[in-house]
């Protein structure tokens, strides 16, 4: 990954001379997760909201001649949609990819719900903790949970418990068993070969998202919001850069 010389407004050198070779690429697919990367995190998940200035930014990215912007989130596109606010003509990835094209099977929905029926009281059990029933999935969420040893039992127990037909997917203070195997990978790369993209920019913050980092080439452009280790070949520090990220591209794409 690339190394921190940072440059005007706080992007790595490195990093604005790949933004600008990018912008040449067209088809061009800009994707990026939500949570932690457009909107910082919060304790009340449906708090969430975009910073100041991402709306427009991607707006006149999405407005460029042959650029797609997509939200790829591990949020249902049906929440995505109003937690975020956004309008424009994006494609919405839900659901950790389950929700690609559209909402998802009843059949999906009647086995989440027999796993959020279970988990439930053991989430009530824990003072601060919060189950969140999403489309293809259940998130046990800890980050509000005052006693940490609580937390990371409740986080253990929900783990061990979950049977081999769940997928797993920890991320930031939080444990989502889901009802399906999609991942962010396979679904960004369905939707590259969907538009024919000659190169893909991805944003994520999480571990889900590595699997989005991961499937892409040294061609596309990748980027790690916040510490950690990560697959992604540059990285910047919070959200706040994200939004100069955005602006540096759309100004590129001009
Ligand atoms: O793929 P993303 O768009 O990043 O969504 C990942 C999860 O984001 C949400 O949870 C995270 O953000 C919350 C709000 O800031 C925070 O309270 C929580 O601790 C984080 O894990 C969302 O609630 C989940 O459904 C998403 O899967």
């Amino acid at each position: 990954m690339s190394g921190p010389a940072a440059s005007a407004g706080g992007l790595s050198a490195d990093l604005a001379e790949a933004l600008a070779a990018v912008a040449g690429r067209r088809p061009l697919l800009v994707a990026s997760d939500y949570d932690g990367v457009l909107a910082p995190l919060v304790g009340d998940p449906s708090a969430a909201v975009p910073l100041p200035g991402v709306a427009a930014a991607l707006a006149r990215v999405a407005a460029a001649d042959a650029v797609t912007v997509a939200l790829v989130s591990g949020r249902g596109v049906a929440d995505l949609r109003a937690v975020s606010g956004f309008e424009g003509p994006y494609r919405w990835i839900g659901s950790h990819g389950a929700e690609y094209g559209g909402p998802l099977t009843a059949e999906l929905a009647g086995r989440r719900d027999v796993l959020a029926e279970w988990l439930a009281p053991l989430v009530a059990a824990v003072p601060g903790a919060r189950l969140e029933v999403k489309p293809a999935s259940v998130a046990v969420h800890v980050r509000q949970v005052t006693d940490r040893a609580a937390a990371a039992a409740l986080l253990e127990r929900a783990d061990a418990a979950a049977d081999p037909f769940l997928t797993k997917k920890p991320g930031k203070e939080v444990l989502e068993l889901a009802v399906t195997d999609a991942d962010k990978g396979s679904a960004l790369l369905r939707l590259r070969d969907d538009l024919g993209a000659a190169a893909t920019v991805y944003l994520g913050d999480d571990r889900t998202d590595e699997d989005a980092f991961r499937v892409l080439s040294p061609g596309d452009l990748t980027v790690k919001v916040g510490e950690g280790e990560t697959a992604a070949r540059y990285r910047v520090p919070d959200p706040a850069a994200v939004v100069v990220l955005l602006e540096t591209l759309a100004g590129a794409l001009d």
